[in-house]
């Protein structure tokens, strides 16, 4: 599918997409940057990031690139305070770094729990909270976008991430009424299964049986996702806020969400 969006709608604004060296965010970085945005993109590994940096500076995007760790409070002010410097001040964040692993709710592990939670709940305020002060709210014009699960029935198979990304949620209602008042609108986007680098980890019999559980019976794009992040920052959706967007062919309607293990028959 092409791009149904005008070239230059995001022209004169900066798109922090945190987690933008690869998969969905690398798709949201991409759009973004071809609408006119200069593009700043985070991730853990330097090399990730170059690959994904040399995509799109071949695309004629202009992009600013950091290694930082968004659990790490110091990594995300020193990463928002270099977007400034580099590109301008953010007018836009992406929230959509994150990931987890599939495990029963009896075998996580403390650290399991924690690094998730961290990574998911904590990345996404401690970047939302720097960006939104230094940014944002002093030039009263900004645009959040939080990635998050589809969490409506909860999330047996990944007890963890279900926790955090419920609480993000939670997080977009409360910032959409607080900083209403600053001109900054938050929403988050639940995805279904999509085929990404992400799931590319994930054994391909469990994706199978998302893809059957899914009434649209395929598993969605990072390029679809990445349309919907476009209206979502665009001006088109400057009335929305504090509402979370399904994208996933109808799964949270309908069929299990993820597998989870049969009962063991010698309990
Ligand atoms: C249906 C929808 C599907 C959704 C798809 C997507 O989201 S696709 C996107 C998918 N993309 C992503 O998920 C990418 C981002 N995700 C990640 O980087 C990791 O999943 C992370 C969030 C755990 C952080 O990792 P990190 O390197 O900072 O963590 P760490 O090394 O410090 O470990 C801390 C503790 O975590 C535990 N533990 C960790 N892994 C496993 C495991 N496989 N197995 C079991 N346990 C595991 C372990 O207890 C460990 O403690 P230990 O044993 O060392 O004492
Ligand atoms: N694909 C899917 O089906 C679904 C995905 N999602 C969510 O969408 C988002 C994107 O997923 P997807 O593109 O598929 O998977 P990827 O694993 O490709 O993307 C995750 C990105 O986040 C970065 N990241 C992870 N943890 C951190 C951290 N602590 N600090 C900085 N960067 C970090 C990773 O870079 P690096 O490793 O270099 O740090 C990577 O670029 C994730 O939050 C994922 O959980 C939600 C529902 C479904």
């Amino acid at each position: 599918m092409g791009n149904i969006f005008r070239a230059s709608l995001f022209d004169g604004h900066t798109a922090i997409v945190t987690g933008g060296g690869s998969g969905i965010g690398l798709a949201i970085a991409t759009q973004l940057g071809e609408l006119g945005a200069r593009v700043a993109i985070l991730g853990r590994k330097a090399e990730r990031l170059e690959t994904a940096k040399a995509t799109l500076v071949q695309r004629g995007i202009q992009v600013h690139t950091a290694v930082c760790d968004i659990r790490e409070p110091e990594q995300v002010a020193t990463f928002v305070d270099g977007v400034a410097h580099a590109l301008g001040p953010a007018t836009i964040l992406v929230n959509n770094a994150g990931g987890q692993f599939p495990t029963t709710a009896e075998q996580v592990t403390a650290r399991g729990w924690e690094a998730v939670v961290r990574n998911n709940l904590n990345g996404t305020f401690f970047m939302t909270q720097a960006v939104a002060t230094k940014h944002m709210i002093p030039a009263r014009r900004g645009r959040i976008l939080n990635i998050i699960a589809n969490v409506r029935r909860g999330f047996p198979g990944m007890v963890h991430t279900g926790a955090a990304r419920a609480g993000v949620e939670n997080l977009t209602k409360t910032l959409a009424v607080e900083w209403a008042q600053y001109n900054v609108q938050v929403n988050a986007i639940a995805p279904g299964v999509i085929k990404s680098s992400g799931t590319d980890q994930y054994p391909p019999e469990l994706l199978e049986v998302s893809r059957k559980q899914t009434p649209a019976k395929r598993l969605g794009t990072p390029e679809e996702v990445a349309h919907l992040a476009t209206y979502l920052t665009s001006d088109a959706a400057s009335f929305v806020t504090g509402e979370t967007w399904y994208i996933d062919g109808g799964a949270n309607l309908w069929g299990d969400n993820w597998p989870i293990p049969d009962p063991d028959p010698a309990m």
